[in-house]
């Protein structure tokens, strides 16, 4: 789409294909040494991509041969352009053709794949993965659907992709990000005015996205303007509401209160000293609780159990109009009735489950950057669709991809915690896309600074390092 309004609005096509084949010889140059190099041409403008690759690599001084999937005369456009100027012999594909290469350009598919790779295309690109060959794969790496990051059959796993513009979004959803390695991108001239023409509601989250709304606290500031924060605590599995809790107020809401059964109230009142215990048996304590308006957001679900009262409650939250942030049992409590739960949808809501609580909630198809989308929709919630490529995805349209959570967060207890932290932005008046995006990457962040050895309890202790970091980094300074 970038390139079409690109070329509409007046750039040379024949330019930003050299732009782009020149980038992918930079890119090899910067790192790898000079090595016999075969490129895997394909019949459309990726292609086109690898006729300037090799040209400038062979200008450069490396040895490099091509091999071109169909015949010359079957390329049409600048990439049978760009093909006439090597002007140098063009190989037919072959197994046999990887023979003493030591580095592979996949130019055979970009963003033009309509079907999975077939024939001797497949066999080679099956052949570069056996072998263990390096591959630097232009766009993407052949065969890997750059919309949803899903192979479509055969994909050789590259080392770097070089790509332009900007990611596609299956730079970054598993397994793409995985096939892809390091992704280096590529400006090529698209000017900056093209995005605002394909205006892209798809992004990589990053604090960009959020700073300018992120909740620092205001130099008179009290800690009423920092919200007040309810967890609504289980009776037997307390340490998941508990963690909730600690990270709400780690994050900055100015209260944090745990409301609690008798039965379990002696344990949350003795592990707890900064946050509040209350008493609530039933729903009605939990709504006499809730009349108190500066209770302005609610964490229900874990440690809550999968019941009728779980149910009660959320549905007692949701009819205040509170934010609220739903996760693990008060997912699963409404897995028989969905739509019971997203009729009372109506103010600002974020579900968080995992792809199993998404599972019991949602009967959609699709990749996961699509379902979550669709479930968003459905719901009318603010949907944060965990895992190693977490999507939070706003009924609007609006969509982020986490790419900096590392695997050690696979942990009991670290999905509560982000509850909590994304129930302590709203809380200070984040909105709800906004505070999940910043949260869910919080997490990874704090999940990445503490490294290997992490338990759920690190996320909340480590925060202040992550915050003080991201402080630094956007603070403006008066001059
Ligand atoms: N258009 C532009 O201005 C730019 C495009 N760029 C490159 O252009 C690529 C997109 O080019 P195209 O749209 O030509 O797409 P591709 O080069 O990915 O391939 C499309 C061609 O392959 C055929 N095809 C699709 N699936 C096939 C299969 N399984 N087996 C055999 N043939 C198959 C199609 O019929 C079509 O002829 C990008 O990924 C990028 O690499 C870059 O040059 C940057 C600028
Ligand atoms: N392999 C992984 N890589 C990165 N993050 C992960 C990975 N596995 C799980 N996570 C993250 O860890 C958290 C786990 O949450 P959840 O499944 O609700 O666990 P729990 O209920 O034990 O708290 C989520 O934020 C999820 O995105
Ligand atoms: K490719």
């Amino acid at each position: 789409a970038a390139d079409s309004a690109a070329i509409a609005s007046g750039i040379s096509e024949m330019a930003l294909m050299e732009a782009a084949g020149s980038a992918v010889a930079n890119a090899v140059g910067a790192r790898w040494g000079k090595r016999p190099v075969l490129v895997l041409a394909g019949p459309g403008n990726n292609g086109g991509d690898g006729f300037v690759a090799a040209r400038h690599l062979r200008d450069a001084g490396w040895n490099v041969r091509i091999a071109l999937l169909g015949s010359l005369e079957q390329l049409s456009g600048v990439a049978a352009r760009q093909a006439a100027l090597w002007n140098d012999e063009v190989l037919a594909l072959s197994v046999y053709l990887l023979d003493g290469t030591a580095l592979v350009v996949d130019a055979l598919f970009g963003a033009g794949l309509t079907r999975p790779i077939s024939g001797v295309a497949a066999q080679l690109l099956e052949a570069v993965a056996s072998r263990g060959i390096p591959v630097c794969a232009i766009d993407v790496p052949s065969g890997l659907d750059g919309a949803s990051g899903q192979p479509q059959g055969v994909v050789a796993r590259a080392d770097i992709t070089v790509t332009f513009f900007r990611k596609k979004p299956g730079h970054v959803l598993m397994p793409g990000r995985l096939l892809c390695g390091e992704v280096i991108l590529a400006d090529i001239g698209i000017p900056d005015r093209v995005l605002s023409q394909i205006d892209p509601a798809v992004f990589e989250n990053s604090p960009v996205l959020w700073m300018n709304a992120y909740p620092w606290p205001h130099i008179d500031g009290h800690k009423y303007q920092r919200g007040h924060v309810l967890v609504v605590g289980g009776a037997t599995m307390t340490g998941a509401a508990r963690l909730s809790a600690l990270a709400s107020a780690r994050i900055g809401a100015g209260l944090v209160t745990v409301a609690a059964p008798d039965s379990s109230w002696a344990i949350y009142a003795a592990a707890l000293t900064s946050i509040m215990v209350q008493r609530v048996n039933d729903v009605s304590m939990l709504d006499h609780l809730l009349s108190d308006d500066r209770k302005n957001a609610v964490v229900v679900g874990p440690g809550a159990g999968v019941s009728h009262s779980t149910r009660e409650y959320v549905l007692a939250v949701l009819a205040r109009k509170r934010a609220v942030v739903l996760d693990a049992d008060a997912i699963s409590a409404f897995a028989a009735d969905p739509q019971s739960l997203f009729n009372a949808i109506a103010g600002p809501c974020v579900l968080t489950p995992h792809e199993g609580e998404f599972g019991r909630l949602f009967n959609v198809n699709g990749d996961k950057l699509e379902r979550a989308l669709m479930a968003a929709r459905r719901s009318g919630a603010v949907l944060v669709l965990k895992g190693a490529d977490t999507i939070v995805a706003a009924p609007d349209g609006r969509a982020v991809i986490n790419t900096n959570a590392p695997p050690d967060l696979a942990t009991g207890g670290t999905g509560d915690v982000l509850a909590g932290f994304i129930a302590g932005l709203v809380a200070q008046g984040m909105p709800a896309f906004d505070a999940a995006a910043a949260a869910v990457w919080l997490h990874g962040e704090a999940a990445a600074l503490f490294g290997p050895g992490l338990i759920s309890e690190d996320l909340p202790q480590i925060l202040p390092r992550v915050l003080r970091r991201l402080k630094r980094a956007t603070r403006h300074d008066i001059s």
